[in-house]
């Protein structure tokens, strides 16, 4: 079964934030693949990013989003990073594929000192810059629609979203 909406978007975003907020007021489940692959690694994001390196991530997490793109039937969020494989954005075509789009000044707010985030270690503004840079053309190729996020709160955000869904 396919999710009702996939979300994606720069760290900080907010998919797993709104991701949540959004599954419970549509009464669905709420899943996410940074979750799913700490349970397929038994460990934290960070540690695999430590012990195994950054491509065995991304191997993990084609995995598993093609996996959750499969079976998840609510609301699924992706990894920030999940767009970079051509391989999963050829999976998202035909899903609703929702961009939460926030620009740097409240996206660096957000991550703050990057904790949790291993590619934000070091120096997380100028990473983050760069790394949206890089992927704000894979997230407009992926998504079919774009939900602006900054100066939001996730409550007007979810209910833009909602309002995109067949009822
Ligand atoms: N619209 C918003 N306004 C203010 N703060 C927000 C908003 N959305 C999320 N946040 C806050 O920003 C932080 C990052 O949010 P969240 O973890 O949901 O982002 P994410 O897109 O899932 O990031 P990642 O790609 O790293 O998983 C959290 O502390 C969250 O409470
Ligand atoms: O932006 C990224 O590349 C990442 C974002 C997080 O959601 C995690 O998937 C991981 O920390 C990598
Ligand atoms: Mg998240």
């Amino acid at each position: 079964m396919a999710p009702v909406v996939v979300l994606v978007g720069a760290p900080g975003c907010g998919k797993s934030t709104v991701g949540e907020a959004l599954a419970t007021a549509l009464g669905v489940e709420f899943r996410d693949t940074d979750t799913d692959i700490e349970r397929m690694a038994g460990k934290p994001i960070p540690e695999i990013f430590i012990d195994e390196g950054e491509e065995h991530f991304r191997t993990l997490e084609r995995a598993a989003v093609a996996a959750a793109l499969a079976a998840s039937p609510g609301v699924l969020a992706l990894g920030g990073g999940a767009v970079l494989a051509e391989e999963t954005r050829a999976a998202l075509v035909g899903h609703r594929v929702v961009h939460l789009s926030v620009e740097l000044p409240d996206a660096v707010k957000r991550v703050g000192l990057g904790a949790g985030r291993p590619l934000l270690a070091i120096n997380p503004r100028a990473t983050l810059k760069h790394l949206m840079d890089q992927r704000r053309p894979l997230y407009a190729e992926v998504a079919t629609a774009t939900v602006a996020t900054d100066g939001r709160t996730p409550a007007e955000i979810v209910a833009e979203i909602a309002a995109l869904l067949p009822r």
